[in-house]
């Protein structure tokens, strides 16, 4: 059963009861699971659980950790400042990375290890707030540019996955700035240095993949306009039996780039060959992957690629991933230079926000939403 297409299956999350054996639901795990709170709460509410709760099961086709490790392309970005002998090659590896994989590391990207370990330590304050702080950010609306939620981003009906997640616009800081949280104390400040580091090293990047794509280096920065940066916190807890579940099903992401970091806990996986492999942490380091809007610009040159999160028993793991695109309003579709005259525009232009409904709104995941937007079935 292909991941991306059997979700979901049938069983509701919002008035699921568990029909485990009287002994197994001392933790009251027969109550309904008021999901919408987040898993961590869920957690500390039932600290003896030994099972995972019904709605939890995702019908998976084998044991998500029965998978081999892969080592990425690594990219060390202080070449690209290099000679241009260097630069060059620079960005003929990171074109072949994009390319091969569509994901890659990068190492010497220049943001100290303090601006990031200072990240990941408000975002986990933050998920350490009470519930009633959280939820304050809780909301149905998928394009609301503060959203504290569980499971997928939808609001629709789906099997739950173990995550709890932070997402919050950045770049152009003066739209939303105003509405991220002032608790903990010092999240804005923190984060908005983070995601101007990260917006930098965004744009180095596409600068990078702009001129290995044949571009102008300037193309993607411009064909973003004033842009749009979206950070997702994901708060993983400890699970029972996370061979069942995952943290975040497959998907690609729906931006030009993003920039993934985490704590020293692995679960990242990508599909690379068709064949799901772990990548695993390496500090101090960014994993890089393209989304669909670099699929779409390149006429599907490059292929934005599926990816998803595992969850353990042990460690609580977070990431922090960046998404970059272009300003909402702009209409996305193919650079026309990289259309050949006897070929086909593969993607219909679409508003960049409707986009990013679509694709967030789908319960299906995979690559569910481009496929609504290509042409052809190549
Ligand atoms: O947690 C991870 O490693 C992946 C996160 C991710 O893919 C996302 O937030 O889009
Ligand atoms: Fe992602």
């Amino acid at each position: 059963m292909a991941l991306n297409s059997s979700y979901p299956p049938e069983s509701s999350m919002y008035t699921s009861s568990c029909d485990e054996s009287k002994e197994e639901t001392q933790n009251d795990m027969s109550t309904v699971i008021d999901y919408k709170k987040g898993v961590k709460h869920f957690i500390e509410t039932a600290p003896d659980m030994k099972k995972l709760p019904p709605d939890f099961v995702l019908p998976l086709s084998a044991n998500p950790f029965s998978v081999s490790y892969a080592e990425i392309p690594v990219i060390d970005l202080s070449r690209l400042a290099e000679s241009s002998e260097s630069r060059i090659s620079t960005v003929k590896a990171i074109s072949s990375a994009c390319e091969l994989w569509g994901f890659f590391r990068i190492v010497n990207h220049g943001i100290d290890m303090g601006v990031i370990e200072e990240m990941l330590k408000v975002a986990e304050e933050f998920f350490d707030l009470s519930l009633m702080e959280k939820m304050k950010y809780s909301s149905e609306d998928v394009m609301n540019p503060v959203r504290y939620g569980t499971s997928l981003n939808t609001s629709k009906k789906h099997s739950l996955h173990w995550r709890d997640y932070f997402r919050h616009y950045g770049h152009p800081f003066h739209h939303t700035f105003h509405l991220w949280p002032l608790n903990p104390p010092n999240y804005r400040n923190v984060a908005k240095e983070y995601l101007e580091h990260i917006w930098e090293l965004a744009m180095k990047i596409g600068s990078a993949i702009s001129e290995g794509l044949g571009l102008d280096n300037g193309y993607i920065k411009k064909s973003f306009g004033e842009g749009f940066q979206i950070l997702a916190a994901n708060y993983y807890p400890p699970c029972p039996e996370p061979e069942k579940t995952l943290g975040l099903a497959a998907h690609s992401d729906h931006g030009a780039l993003t920039i993934l970091m985490q704590n020293c806990v692995n679960g990242l996986q990508v599909k690379h060959n068709d064949q799901w492999v772990a990548v695993d942490h390496v500090p101090g380091t960014f994993v890089v992957n393209i989304g669909d809007y670099l699929e779409i610009l390149s006429n599907g040159k490059y292929k934005s690629v599926e990816h998803r999160a595992t969850v353990n028993a042990q460690k609580t793991r977070i990431s922090v991933a960046v998404g970059h695109g272009p300003e909402l309003s702009n209409v996305i579709g193919p650079a026309t230079q990289l259309v050949d005259p006897t070929d086909e525009i593969q993607y219909q232009p679409i508003v960049y926000k409707d986009y990013i409904r679509l694709q967030q709104t789908t319960t299906i995941r995979g690559k569910s939403a481009l496929q609504a937007v290509r042409t052809t079935s190549k």
